[in-house]
């Protein structure tokens, strides 16, 4: 039986400090590596356990996503944050997640007093009616007549980045020596969301705590993200923050914290933040791949996690984004090693 209240909780950064998780590379980093997934299995998923073990982040090129689909989700995403306020306001998140975030509601203030400098709406791929369950519900759209063409470009371009994820999930078990299978039925009603962003045309001061989004990892298995072609996402590396620059055609993926645990941190999730750095409105939307609600996270085989083995205790995916959720919210210092 799963005993929630002897789960501990850190963050992979927090537990790589404390010694229960290996420490990052502290080679120089020359570039964010790229891997092309047009590339035989093998070869890719060889490139991809490197990049995991030492960067946490990589692009991925010739992914086989039509350009529309990207180009349209934008487009759908530049009309929704044009709408007024109050249009927007008629369908904010609740507690299932869904729905609109406006500036001040998508994250929790950070130590100097400030939110992150964005509006968000997300979109979750299953939908269930037992909404007393957190992260549960139905997806809100804004109305067709006043944006027919969202709620199909949204649809569409979660399914083309659940394809790509699925994709690197069969690397991922072929990176582990566990099989290109291994994590497949853990993800067959994955609790995965895009989230479509918007930063606000304002520079950050990232020393005064304005960000677009501060300094954090990502809660789930890993993330794949599009952005415009405005700069601003930078990772954290060996104490310099670093600039992952927008690729044309590429996305960015990174590991994130369940995947870090469930590897013992040998696949590790990266700080990483976002600093407006032109004053200008900048959109990204990422994909947070999260394995079904109720999929246990045991430690997989051959690997030893002290944090896990310590408290005995196996987390479901829905526990631990729960946690993570009340963590962020509820004024856990995450990031107190910042
Ligand atoms: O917009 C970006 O470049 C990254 C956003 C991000 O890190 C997040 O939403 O978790
Ligand atoms: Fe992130």
């Amino acid at each position: 039986m799963v005993q929630t209240a002897e789960i501990t909780f850190a963050s992979a950064p927090q537990r790589r400090l404390q010694g229960a998780a290996p420490k990052r590379s502290t080679e120089p980093l020359s570039s964010i590596p790229v891997i092309d997934m047009a590339q035989p299995d093998r070869l890719a998923a060889e490139q991809l356990a490197t990049a995991c073990s030492t960067v946490g982040f990589f692009y991925v090129c010739n992914h086989g996503v039509e350009e529309s689909i990207v180009k349209e989700q934008f487009a759908q995403s530049h009309a929704f944050f044009d709408l007024p306020v109050e249009e927007k306001l008629k369908i904010k998140a609740n507690a299932s997640q869904r729905g609109y975030y406006p500036y001040s509601m998508g994250s929790a203030k950070n130590s100097k007093g400030h939110h992150d400098q964005k509006e968000a709406f997300n979109v979750y791929g299953f939908e269930s009616d037992q909404s007393d369950l957190p992260f549960h519900g139905h997806n809100l759209w804004p109305p067709v007549e006043l944006l027919p063409r969202f709620r199909p470009a949204m649809l569409a371009y979660y399914a083309a980045m659940n394809q790509v994820a699925t994709r690197i999930l069969r690397l991922l078990g072929l990176a582990l020596h566990l099989g290109p299978d291994y994590f497949l039925p853990k993800f067959t009603s994955s609790t995965s969301n895009i989230r479509c962003v918007h930063y606000l045309p304002q520079r950050s001061q990232p020393d005064e705590g304005v960000c677009g989004v501060g300094a954090h990892t990502d809660w789930g298995m890993l993330t794949v993200l599009a952005t415009d072609s405005q700069p601003g996402l930078q990772i954290s590396h060996d104490g310099a923050w670093i600039d992952v620059e927008p690729r044309p055609g590429h996305f960015v993926i990174n590991i994130g914290d369940l995947l870090d645990r469930w590897t013992g941190g040998k696949f590790c999730s990266t700080l990483h933040r976002v600093v407006n750095q032109t004053g200008l409105d900048r959109y990204s939307c990422p994909f947070f791949l999260a394995p079904a609600w109720d999929a246990k996270i045991e430690p997989l085989p051959g690997i030893q996690d002290p944090t896990i083995n310590a408290t005995n205790t196996v987390v479901t995916c829905g526990e631990w984004l729960s946690m993570r959720r009340a963590a962020e919210y509820g004024g856990q210092p995450l990031l107190a090693m910042l």
